[in-house]
C-alpha cells in the first residue's frame, strides 16, 4: 500500500492538521505499515494492530507531547512510536542500536513514560496529573491506556484507588479485546465481558470508585472515539473510558490466532502466514519445564504449577491442559502468585511458582516476608534468566542472583542444560524443608536427548567439569557452555558451582588451595551475584589469590539479539577465551 497520508506525517502536529475524514484511510495505511516492517523484523503484532484507531484520535484530540499519553507495557505503541517522529527507524525496532519496543522517555518527548511490564500506567499519569495541578496547570491532559489483563495487576488497582478521591486530570482508556498473550482470567474478566453484553447486573465498580465512566464504545470507530475523547477532554477529575478492541485487528489470521500473533516472528505480509523458524531438535528450556512439571506431577499428587499470565511463555500450558485444577494462571499477579504458593505450601502442597525472572522483581517482598521468612518449601522458577533479547532492559533477567542471595534459608540453583534444570525440577518435589529457586535462560537448550530418568541433585554441591593448572574458572548455570568451549584448548580448570546458596564451600576450599587464579562468570549482575558470594568466602577465610568476577556490568543493558549482546560485554566465547588467556 503506497501511504499517501501517512507520508505527510511526521509528527502529531501534522496530524492534526488533516481532515476527519481522512482517519480512516490514515488507519488502513499505518496499519500496513505496521504490519510490512513487523513481517520481516518481528515484534509485538497483535497488540499494536489493536489499537491503530485509538492511537490516531488520542494524537488528534489531544495536544501531544503537551498532554501526556502513557501506554501500560507498551507493546502496542508501535502506532504511536510511528506518527511520532519514528516511522523513518521503525525498522530498526529492537535492533541492537535501534529503537526500542516500549516507549522510552530517551527515545522521543512523546514517550512520556519507560514501559514494558504491566500495569504501571495508571500510577504514573496519576503522578504527573498531581504535578501538573501543583503547578498550576489545570489544562495539561494526562491519558493512560491500560489493556484488560493489565488493569487486573495489583497496582492498577493502587492507581485506581487512588485516583478516585483526587480531582487530577487523568483519563484512564480500559483497552478490552478480553485477552492477555493467553486469554485473561478471573472475576474482572467476566466482570467486563458481562459488562460488554450489558448483563451486568451490580453497579459498575470504576463508577463506585468515583470515576466518570464512560462505555463501552467500539474501539474501532474513529468518528465514535474521537467525539468521546472530545467530550471527555472537557471533564474535570478522574474519567474512564472502556473501549472494546480486536486484538490484531486488520491481519485475519491474527485476529484467529492472537495468542501466536501477540508476537508471532517472522510473517508473510501478504498472506500473514507465519513463515516457521528452521526446524531445531534442541528443545526450549520452557519446554523442559512444562513438559516435566507434567511428568513430575503425574506421579506426585502434591505438585501444583502457578504462573501469572505466562501460560505459553512458561509452557505451564502442557500442565494447565492436562491437569486444570492444579495449574493456575493467576493473570498479571505476580505478587499474588507468590503469596498463594506460599498458601498452598503451608497446606502440604508442593507448588512450582514460574515467573520470568525480570517479572519476579514485583514479588520481592512476598518472596521475603511470605515465603522465606516461614521458610515454606515453595518452587519458584525463574524462567527467562539472563540476557533476553530484543526486549531489553526492561526484560532482562540479570538481577535475580542479587536481588535473592541475600534471601536467608532460600536456595538458589542455575542448571547448566536441560537435564540438570529435569533433576533440580524433581530434586525439588522429593520436598524440600526450606524454599529454592531455580534460574533458567530464555531459548534453547544443548542437549537433544533430554527426556532421561531423573536423578537427585545433592544440594549445595559443584561439579567438576575439567582440571587444568594455576587458573580456575567457576560458572553458574547455562554460562557453562561458553566458558566449556572458551578453555577447550586451555590448560584451565572449570567448575560448574551449579548453587549460588548454599555455595559448595568445600569444593570452593580445595579450588582456592590449588589454583593461583579464580575468575567466576555468571549471565548475572556482577553486584551481588555469584562473583559477590565467592569474593565474599575468600575473604571469610582469608584467601589470597587473585580473583576476576566475569558477569553484566553495573549498566542497563538495551536490546539486541542475545548473541550481540553478550558479545557486547564480553561474555561470548571469544571475549571469556580472551579474558582467561590474560591469566595463563
Ligand atoms: C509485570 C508484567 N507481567 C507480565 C508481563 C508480560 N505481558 C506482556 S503483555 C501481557 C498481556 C497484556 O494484556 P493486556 O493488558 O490485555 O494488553 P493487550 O496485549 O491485550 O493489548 C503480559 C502478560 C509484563 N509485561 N509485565
Ligand atoms: C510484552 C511482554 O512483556 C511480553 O510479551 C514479553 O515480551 C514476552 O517475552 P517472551 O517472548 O520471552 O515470552
Ligand atoms: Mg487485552
Amino acid at each position: 500500500m503506497i501511504e499517501k497520508i501517512l507520508n505527510t506525517i511526521n509528527s502529531p502536529k501534522e496530524l492534526r492538521l488533516l481532515k476527519q475524514e481522512a482517519l480512516p484511510q490514515l488507519a488502513k495505511e499505518l496499519r500496513a505499515f505496521i504490519i510490512n516492517i513487523v513481517a520481516t523484523k518481528e515484534g509485538h503484532l497483535g497488540a499494536s494492530l489493536g489499537v491503530v484507531e485509538l492511537t490516531i484520535a488520542l494524537h488528534y484530540v489531544f495536544n501531544t507531547p503537551n498532554d501526556s499519553i502513557i501506554w501500560d507495557v507498551g507493546h502496542q505503541a508501535y502506532g504511536h512510536k510511528i506518527l511520532t517522529g519514528r516511522k523513518n527507524n521503525f525498522h530498526t525496532n529492537r535492533q541492537l542500536g535501534g529503537i526500542s519496543g516500549f516507549p522510552k522517555r530517551d527515545e522521543s518527548i512523546y514517550d512520556a513514560f519507560g514501559v514494558g511490564h504491566a500495569s504501571t500506567s495508571i500510577s504514573a499519569a496519576l503522578g504527573m496529573a498531581l504535578a501538573s495541578k501543583l503547578k498550576g496547570d489545570t489544562e495539561k491532559q494526562h491519558v493512560a491506556i491500560i489493556g484488560d489483563a493489565s488493569i487486573a495487576g495489583g497496582m492498577a488497582f493502587e492507581g485506581l484507588n487512588h485516583a478516585g478521591v483526587t480531582d487530577a486530570n487523568l483519563l484512564v482508556v480500559l483497552n478490552d479485546n478480553a485477552i492477555g498473550i493467553d486469554p485473561s482470567v478471573g472475576a474482572l474478566k467476566m466482570y467486563l465481558t458481562n459488562v460488554k453484553k450489558g448483563t451486568q447486573k451490580r453497579n459498575n465498580i470504576i463508577k463506585a470508585l468515583n470515576f466518570d465512566y464512560s462505555g463501552p464504545i467500539d474501539g474501532h470507530d474513529m468518528e465514535g472515539l474521537i467525539s468521546e475523547l472530545k467530550r471527555l477532554k472537557k471533564i474535570k477529575g478522574p474519567k474512564f473510558l472502556h473501549i472494546i478492541t480486536t486484538k490484531g485487528k486488520g491481519l485475519k489470521q491474527a485476529e484467529a490466532d492472537q495468542v501466536k500473533y501477540h508476537a508471532p516472528g517472522k510473517f508473510d505480509s501478504l498472506t500473514g502466514d507465519i513463515i516457521p523458524k528452521t526446524a531445531c531438535m534442541l528443545p526450549k528450556y520452557q519446554d523442559v519445564f512444562g513438559h516435566t512439571i507434567l511428568e513430575l506431577a503425574k506421579t506426585n499428587a502434591h505438585i501444583v504449577g502457578i504462573t501469572p499470565a505466562m501460560p505459553t511463555g512458561s509452557s505451564l500450558k502442557f500442565m494447565m491442559d492436562a491437569m486444570p485444577d492444579r495449574a493456575f494462571d493467576v493473570g498479571i499477579a505476580e505478587q499474588h502468585a507468590v503469596t498463594l504458593a506460599a498458601g498452598m505450601a503451608t497446606q502440604g502442597l508442593i507448588p512450582f511458582c514460574n515467573i520470568y525472572s525480570t517479572f519476579l522483581q514485583r514479588a520481592y517482598d512476598q518472596i521475603i516476608h511470605d515465603v522465606a521468612l516461614q521458610n515454606l518449601p515453595v518452587i519458584f522458577c525463574l524462567d527467562r534468566a539472563g540476557l533476553v533479547g530484543e526486549d531489553g532492559a526492561t526484560h532482562h533477567g540479570v538481577f535475580d542472583l542479587s536481588y535473592l542471595r541475600c534471601i536467608p534459608h532460600l536456595i538458589i540453583f542455575a542448571p547448566r542444560n536441560e537435564i540438570e534444570l529435569r533433576n533440580i525440577m524433581y530434586t525439588a518435589q522429593l520436598g524440600l524443608n526450606q524454599p529454592i529457586a531455580i534460574r533458567y535462560p530464555r531459548g534453547r537448550g544443548v542437549t537433544i536427548d533430554w527426556r532421561q530418568s531423573f536423578s537427585k541433585i545433592e544440594i549445595g554441591k559443584g561439579v567438576t567439569l575439567k582440571k587444568g593448572n594455576t587458573l580456575a574458572v567457576l560458572s553458574i548455570g547455562t554460562m557453562a557452555q561458553y566458558v566449556s568451549e572458551a578453555v577447550l584448548n586451555l590448560n584451565v580448570s572449570h567448575y560448574d558451582m551449579r548453587f549460588v546458596k548454599p555455595l559448595d564451600e568445600t569444593l570452593l576450599h580445595d579450588i582456592f588451595k590449588t589454583h593461583k587464579t579464580i575468575i567466576t562468570v555468571e549471565d548475572n549482575s556482577i553486584i551481588g551475584g555469584f562473583g559477590s558470594a565467592i569474593l565474599e568466602f575468600a575473604a571469610k577465610h582469608n584467601y589470597r589469590n587473585t580473583i576476576k568476577t566475569l558477569g553484566i556490568p553495573d549498566v542497563f543493558i538495551e536490546h539486541g539479539s542475545v548473541d550481540e549482546l553478550q558479545k557486547d560485554i564480553g561474555l561470548d566465547v571469544e571475549g571469556l577465551e580472551k579474558f582467561f588467556g590474560l591469566f595463563l
